[in-house]
């Protein structure tokens, strides 16, 4: 069981070096739901006394005024008896202190040094343990005391920011709340209690402590408060007799004062019955059990906030990706590492794993089909047309067996149109190509996270695509072209020889060749045109994919890639520039994970071994 204490002890101590100590923080906090017994009371109530009669030491700072300007967080470990008592502070790690007095010291300046020397306050706590075997396993966290009025030297607010962060540490419903109140004031004046009823209405986490009994008006006794009519709490108010100014300053050590304190309870007719439960070394004893028991009964649920917490900081940090390396080679490996993920959602999109890469057969399949149908090459043949280019091409000497040169014009001039399809279907796969390397982009999550390097991958990756279409289109258009330079023999010779032009070379030059003599020019030229375009529809989608699709798949990134083994660390640097408030969020998470996995480590191991 009372390894319970040390587990939360030390996940506390984890907690305050992380910097979570239960203020309002943009990260989720671990503090919050760790039990702890916070001391409350008016100024001069009888806190530090308290304090130190539970430790048995005289450590705590001493003066007028606001003294504890810190809240402290007192964690007691006990050790084997004969072992030498010694202190230890977070904040200086491996530094035993075996000097009461120079602990004291260090208090007050750790105070000091993070709240200047000025009288005000902060609540960042100080952490400080004593291992000795005179204590009993415990964590108590001491607050500035409560004040009503700001004295000199003091900001008017000091009142209000004491009872704020007092506040803040005790409506935190796993805090327990010891209520410190003198037993020389009245009750209804007593500042911990106004403050705990105001957290704690039904009294379920306030253990009400009665100091200064002892200098009570002669003829008053406590004894009403003691037995819980005066004020009911749950607990049963614990009375304690402290060490006055004068014992004090007469050295009065802590071992004598708790003998004393004992007769005082033993031998003073009103509160002898109560004996047995008055005293500080009962209110330690007693604290520590009712802190091992709310430990023990909070553990499950501190268990599952931390499984869920670890859940959701795991999430958030992946959402966030991973930090970048500091070195020139580091930096050029993420950026890699990077492109190389980028490029193969691009592949995926190609390649039918993701959506997308049909879009280009459609253009394949639709487009450059229904773009060919569009150029009517029955129309372009008219008669007129016909007529026109063969005469023409016959000059001032009409043909004598076959018109060659009119049906190589002609031909050219139908064959030519096909380079409008042609670039149309590098121009729209070009498109194509440039939407799924937008939509690869933003499926790659790193990239998200480096907006620099996003622009460059980007602008590459066009900048590649253009050229691609530049060459598709120089290919592609050369095979249009090679078709209308070079006509497929065969097709003519196997056409049967026309002699009969069926003129009359006596009429006019537009009446040199009849109609019918022109139809069956027209339709061989429709034939063999219909031909060569049948061939282009399935040539030009092969140009294409051979430079634009295959070109893309193998080599997009190539020119980024030559371009970055060029560049200088400033410019990589730049390129893995990351919103400095992610950096920085990434970092707080990940430290805020490696807390609650080490708290899930050691809770875990107490839970198994109960
Ligand atoms: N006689 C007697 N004196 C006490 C008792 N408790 C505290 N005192 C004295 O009351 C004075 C104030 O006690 P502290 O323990 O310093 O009170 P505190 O609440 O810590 O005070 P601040 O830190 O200034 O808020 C000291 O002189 C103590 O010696 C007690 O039970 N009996």
């Amino acid at each position: 069981m009372e390894n319970l204490i040390s587990l939360v002890n030390k996940i506390q101590r984890a907690c305050t070096a992380l910097g979570d100590h239960g203020e309002n923080s943009a990260l989720p906090t671990l503090w919050d739901s760790l039990p702890a017994i916070a001391v409350v009371g008016g100024q001069s109530s009888g806190k530090s006394s308290v304090l130190e009669s539970v430790v048995g030491k005289d450590f705590l700072p001493r003066g007028s005024g606001i003294v504890t300007r810190r809240p402290l967080v007192l964690q007691l470990h006990k050790i084997d008896e004969g072992s030498r008592e010694y202190a230890e502070f977070l904040h200086l790690p491996r530094k035993r202190f075996t000097d009461f007095v120079a602990v004291r010291k260090e208090i007050q300046d750790e105070t000091d040094r993070e709240t200047g020397r000025t009288k005000q306050i902060s609540s960042v706590p100080i952490h400080l343990s004593i291992y000795s075997p005179n204590v009993v396993n415990l964590t108590l966290i001491d607050l500035p005391g409560l004040t009503k009025v700001a004295v000199e030297g003091q900001p008017d607010s000091i009142v209000k920011d004491i009872e704020d962060m007092v506040r803040s540490y005790i409506e935190k419903p796993n805090c327990i709340i010891l209520a410190i109140s003198p037993a020389n004031q009245d009750l209804a004046t007593s500042d911990a209690i106004k403050i705990s009823r105001e957290v704690d209405p039904t009294g379920d986490r306030t253990i009400g402590v009665l100091t200064k009994i002892d200098l009570m008006d002669k003829g008053t006794d406590a004894v009403d408060i003691l037995e819980g009519r005066a004020y009911r709490l749950k607990f049963p108010w614990i009375g304690v007799v402290n060490r006055s100014q004068q014992d004090i300053n007469k050295n009065v050590d802590m071992i004598a004062a708790r003998r004393r304190e004992r007769e005082y309870f033993n031998s003073t007719p009103e509160y002898k019955h109560l004996a047995n439960r008055m005293g500080s070394e009962h209110l330690a004893k007693m604290l520590s059990k009712h802190l091992e028991t709310v430990i023990k009964s909070k553990i499950p649920g501190i268990q599952s906030l931390i499984n869920k917490t670890i859940a959701e900081l795991e999430a958030e940090l992946t959402r966030l990706g991973k930090p970048v390396a500091a070195d020139a080679g580091g930096k050029l490996y993420a950026i890699m590492e990077i492109c190389r993920s980028f490029d193969q959602i691009f592949k995926d999109h190609l390649d039918g794993v993701r959506p997308g890469g049909d879009k280009i057969y459609n253009v394949f399949d639709n487009q450059l089909p229904a773009a060919l149908k569009r150029l009517q090459f029955d129309k372009q043949l008219s008669m007129e047309n016909i007529r026109k280019l063969i005469t023409e091409a016959d000059g001032y000497q009409p043909h004598l067996i076959a018109p060659e040169q009119g049906y190589r014009r002609l031909i050219e001039s139908s064959l030519i149109t096909i380079r409008g399809p042609a670039e149309s279907a590098v121009d729209a796969v070009h498109s194509l190509l440039k939407d799924l390397v937008h939509k690869a982009m933003s499926e790659t999550l790193d990239l998200k996270q480096y907006p620099g390097l996003r622009v460059e991958v980007g602008a590459a990756s066009v900048d590649s695509l253009e050229r691609m279409r530049d060459e598709s289109k120089r290919a592609t258009l050369q095979l249009v072209d090679m078709e209308c330079g070079y006509l497929t023999v065969d097709f003519f010779r196997k056409l049967p020889q026309d002699v009969d032009k069926g003129g009359n070379p006596t009429h006019s030059i537009c009446d040199r060749y009849n109609d019918s003599y022109l139809r069956r020019i027209g339709t061989t030229i429709l034939s063999y045109v219909n031909m060569v375009c049948a061939t282009l529809r399935h040539s030009i989608p092969k140009s294409i994919v051979y430079c634009q699709v295959r070109e893309a798949k193998r080599s997009l990134l190539d020119h980024f890639f030559t371009e970055l083994g060029k560049m200088e660390i400033k410019r990589l640097s730049s390129l893995l520039n990351e919103d400095p408030a992610i950096m920085e969020r990434r970092s707080a998470l990940a430290k805020r994970l490696e807390l609650y996995r080490s708290a899930q480590a050691e809770i875990d191991a107490v839970a198994w071994s109960k």
